[in-house]
């Protein structure tokens, strides 16, 4: 994480203003509270500097209960949040550190109370308020605490969002609509919804699980769009993207497919386009730099633009994206709302439909939709309903998984969170669900079980079929861990896997390049066109030279010579965070033995939801209630804003 905006804000603060704060010096231990794990290294500088910049400075900093706020913001911020909750944090302190010892902390720099907290930070020069931020390190808004940067991406995303609010609502073509929905059902059609309404607004979130139709969906939505502007004599400059070069080329193929079905001319079609390309690549990352080519100086070109896999867009990048939309365009959000929140920090899809559950439409926006559709909707009109819900629409109903499918079955009990339920379903006779519970005692993960998986793969690498063919083997099975470290992490059990190929003669030396040898980038290189997460194979070329080979956006292949690929990781087994954007027929996921707090309904969701046909899960009874009962909550003020 790059704190050096954040340390330069000191620079700006004016000393001569600054007003004695308190005498008291810091009173907590920021070396205690490392080496329990509650600050990181980072943290610690961070707060470090910021009491030595304001003393050497003869600033009088030295306001503990500031300083404890600071050092938590910076830990929270790691761990994903975009804030800390003064009032959420004075009744349940963070892990490792008592009440007692939180609250005694606090007390020795005169704070007793969340109220006296606020007051501390409001008197400090470290901190400006929400109502009149200065460029200062830190910003309160009631009784969440930010850092200046997290504050303003929070604030770009609110304001875009209530700007998008106020705009009056397009007109739609009904007869359009039911062209493109010719089928009449009982129940409500929320595929022909969610177009309807998105083609209404500036602004809208899609959101479904694995097979609810949300890339057909969007492709009628992309035709609706085109036919209409082809109507009025103008052709729609449309973009695709996604958070990763996998999901993007994901969304390529199945665009492509659902494009075959529409029931709209060739023009139509021809109009909409199939490739789709990483976030990064769309807003144009430089080498070096942290801003992108695109932004509000250099707006994208573009009328419509399409994002995949929204749940793994972080907030900076959605504050980016939507720095860089032109004012008239449309932007539709498209992912599941319940798999794992993005890596770095915020969980924007997650705030954004917060209380898609209950809420549904104000109800004129359910009388419009039902007089467009011809669904009846007034059942789901709500008068509290705020603004946002209009934006969204849930898709529920999966046409991939039917009423004898387990992985269905589980992945729906695994997201309402009913351990009995998932607990039965692993136990029940399904066929495509195996549930493998460690045998007494064991302590290293099965590496021959989950090895086999990988056979079809090794034939393939043996014959030396063509790249391509080699690349869709590979993607049919994938071994998932939760955790990175241990026994059951993923390090080890690739270096395991490694090993036992070598063994089995697959691999002559698992310690240099080998054919076969899977490799995943762990950072993007914008020189090389290579993303984070891009999976590369490597294999000989036509003079017998060893190159990885990485799909290109319009799905051909370019080998590149080993050398020129600095940070990557072997990926016969990759962390279920990394598999988000991925699909694969079978899926094997690897629990670890101990309990780990990175054990989540969401994170056993997404790694179920990974596959298609098969999925095994490998874990004890105890860890599966434990994680399934266990959701990942992340502080912002999005939930706040928009729902309340
Ligand atoms: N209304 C529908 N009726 C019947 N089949 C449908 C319907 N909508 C989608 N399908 C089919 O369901 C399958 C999944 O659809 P689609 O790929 O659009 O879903 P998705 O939500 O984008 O999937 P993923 O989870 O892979 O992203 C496709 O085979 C599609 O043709």
């Amino acid at each position: 994480m790059d704190f050096s905006n954040q340390l330069g804000l000191l620079d700006s603060i004016n000393e001569k203003t600054l007003e004695e704060n308190s005498s008291a010096t810091t009173s907590f231990s920021l070396s205690g509270w490392q080496a329990k794990g509650v600050l990181r290294a980072i943290d610690c500088q961070w707060i470090e500097q910021l009491a030595q910049h304001t003393q050497e400075g003869n600033l009088s900093e030295n306001n503990g209960a500031v300083h404890i706020a600071g050092a938590l913001c910076s830990a929270y911020l790691g761990a994903g949040h975009i804030c800390i909750d003064l009032a959420t944090l004075w009744q349940s302190p963070p892990e490792g550190v008592d009440l007692e010892e939180l609250r005694v902390a606090l007390g020795n720099s005169g704070v007793k109370s969340v109220a006296a907290w606020c007051e501390a930070l409001q008197a400090s020069r470290l901190v400006s308020l929400a109502q009149n931020v200065a460029e200062r390190p830190m910003v309160l808004a009631g009784t969440r605490l930010y850092l200046y940067r997290y504050f303003q991406y929070e604030q770009q995303v609110l304001n875009y969002l209530k700007g998008q609010f106020a705009v009056a609502p397009f007109g739609v073509d009904a007869g359009l609509l039911a062209q493109l929905f010719p089928n009449q059902s009982d129940t409500v059609d929320w595929q022909k919804v969610a177009v309807a309404n998105a083609a209404s607004l500036p602004f809208s979130v899609i959101s479904g699980g694995p097979g609810t139709g949300k890339t057909t969906t969007v492709t009628r939505l992309l035709a609706l769009l085109v036919a209409q502007s082809l109507a009025e004599g103008k052709l729609l400059r449309i973009e695709l993207a996604a958070p990763t070069g996998k999901a993007a080329a994901r969304l390529t193929e199945s665009i492509s497919n659902a494009k075959a079905d529409l029931p709209l001319s060739d023009d139509v079609k021809l109009a909409i386009p199939e490739q789709a390309s990483t976030l990064h690549r769309l807003l144009g990352s430089e080498f070096g730099r942290s801003r992108f080519k695109h932004n509000k100086e250099n707006p994208l070109h573009l009328d419509v633009l399409l994002v995949d896999e929204v749940s793994m867009v972080d907030l900076p990048m959605m504050a980016k994206l939507i720095d860089a939309m032109p004012t008239h365009a449309r932007l539709i959000l498209l992912g599941d709302k319940d798999q794992l929140a993005s890596v770095e920090a915020g969980s924007v899809l997650g705030d954004l439909s917060y209380g898609i559950e209950e809420v549904y439409f104000q109800p004129e926006w359910a009388q419009r939709l039902g007089h467009l559709t011809g669904e009846k909707l007034a059942p789901f009109g709500n008068p509290s309903a705020p603004p946002i819900s209009r934006a969204l629409t849930l898709l529920r109903t999966s046409y991939r998984f039917d009423a004898n499918s387990g992985i269905g079955h589980l992945a729906k009990a695994m997201n309402v969170g009913d351990s009995q339920a998932v607990l039965r379903c692993l136990q029940a006779d399904y066929a495509d669900i195996e549930w493998r519970a460690p045998e007494e005692g064991q302590t290293k993960a099965d590496i021959a079980t989950l090895a086999k998986g990988y056979d079809e793969y090794w034939e393939a690498v043996r014959q030396n079929l063509a790249i391509a063919t080699l690349y869709d083997v590979f993607s049919r099975y994938q071994i998932l861990t939760a955790v990175r470290q241990g026994e059951f992490g993923v390090e080890k059990v690739n270096v395991q896997l490694e090993h036992y190929f070598y063994q089995r003669g697959r691999v002559k030396d698992p310690h240099v390049w080998y054919p076969g040898k899977a490799v995943m980038l762990t950072k993007n290189d914008a020189a090389l066109g290579l993303f984070n997460g891009d999976i590369g194979l490597c294999m000989p070329d036509e003079f017998q030279r060893l190159r990885v080979w990485f799909m290109q956006p319009d799905g051909s292949f370019s080998g590149l010579l080993p050398s020129r690929l600095s940070e990557f990781e072997v990926v016969f087994a990759m962390t279920v965070h990394k598999s988000q954007g991925s699909e694969f027929d079978q899926v094997a996921l690897l629990l670890p033995m101990a309990p780990s707090p990175v054990l989540t309904k969401e994170l056993l969701y997404t790694g179920i939801t990974r596959a298609k046909k098969v999925f095994t899960l490998w874990g004890s009874s105890g860890l599966i209630r434990a994680a399934t009962s266990t959701r990942i909550q992340r502080y912002s003020g999005l939930i706040d804003e928009l729902w309340y």
